[in-house]
């Protein structure tokens, strides 16, 4: 195996890294850092949760990200749909551009960002409603009210999620009623009604038991062919199973960004090499 013998140097990785053609390319982010304010005793402290993070993310492939925990991975998400927003006293340096343009840019529509890149959380946050108004929510936010769309849609979405077989008698019952793995597809059903071009995932099956976790990540598998996925996890088997291409982080910084089997056969990192094999972390 390979090893470095210095620390790594995150600002040449997109020098080691095989170019992307342009095209490619969905989501970018160039010498990304974030900073936010801890609170430590009376006074507030600024800490930097994200440090020159410079990565490419491949259209229709799943990335993962993996990492100690506090790395950064769910910090480095949330920057993809401006969530890092809510918080005002953090601060944002760098770029992310979607599809080539700067997300911070003046005049960017934010809910429409967030409809293009859809997030789907750790715990499952269907809506106090039924199942069918669950999927039919962001449709009627835009203004369909036609049933008969609106009925085949929430069909079509159920089905995308790899629902529809286990909750078609029961569209009008309360959602809530569904169990953890039930709700979470509920979810991801109802993210991909307004026809995200990315979906983010933060450790979207670590509440979940065994087989649902299977089968989201069957659906994660399968919805690769229509739109690119990027999922945080504290799993490297599960990053092993789902993914394409892998980033490991590691306070802050990008350690290693690479396809997955190379990630976890070959890494060209000796910090990278000493997380997978459990050394750390
Ligand atoms: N707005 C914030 N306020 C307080 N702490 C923050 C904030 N943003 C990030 N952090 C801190 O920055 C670090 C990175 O957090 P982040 O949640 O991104 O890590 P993570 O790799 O996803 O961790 P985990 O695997 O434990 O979920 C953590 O120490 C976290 O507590």
């Amino acid at each position: 195996m390979r090893r470095d013998s210095e620390q790594p140097k995150p600002q040449l990785f997109l020098q080691e890294t095989p170019a992307r053609p342009a095209e490619d390319i969905c989501l970018e982010t160039r010498h990304l850092s974030l900073d936010y304010q801890a609170r430590v005793g009376k006074e507030n402290q600024t800490r930097r949760a994200l440090e020159d993070v410079s990565l490419q993310i491949a259209r229709k492939r799943v990335t993962a990200f993996i990492g100690p925990s506090g790395c950064g991975k769910s910090s480095l998400l949330r920057t993809f749909n401006r969530m890092t927003d809510l918080d005002e006293q953090s601060r944002l340096s760098g770029k992310v551009l979607l599809e080539g343009e700067d997300i911070h840019a003046r005049g960017v529509d934010v809910p429409m960002l967030r409809r293009r890149i859809g997030m789907v959380f750790q715990t499952p946050n269907p809506f106090p409603m039924s199942v069918y108004e669950n999927v039919a929510f962001g449709l009627r936010l835009v203004g369909e009210n036609d049933k008969r769309h609106l009925d085949d849609k929430v069909e079509s979405c159920l089905r995308s999620a790899a629902l529809w077989e286990e909750v078609k008698d029961r569209l009008h019952d309360s959602a809530l009623g569904l169990s953890g793995g039930q709700q979470q597809r509920l979810v991801i059903a109802r993210t991909l009604a307004v026809e995200p071009e990315v979906l983010l995932l933060d450790e979207p099956a670590s509440a979940l038991d065994p087989i649902s976790t299977l089968k989201i990540e069957e659906l994660i598998r399968s919805l690769r062919s229509r739109l690119t996925l990027i999922i945080v996890t504290h799993n490297m088997q599960q990053a092993a199973r789902v993914s394409d291409d892998t980033a490991f982080l590691h306070e802050g910084r990008l350690v290693e960004f690479a396809p997955t089997d190379q990630l976890f056969t070959n890494p060209r990192r000796r910090q990278t090499e000493d997380y997978i094999t459990g050394r750390f972390g």
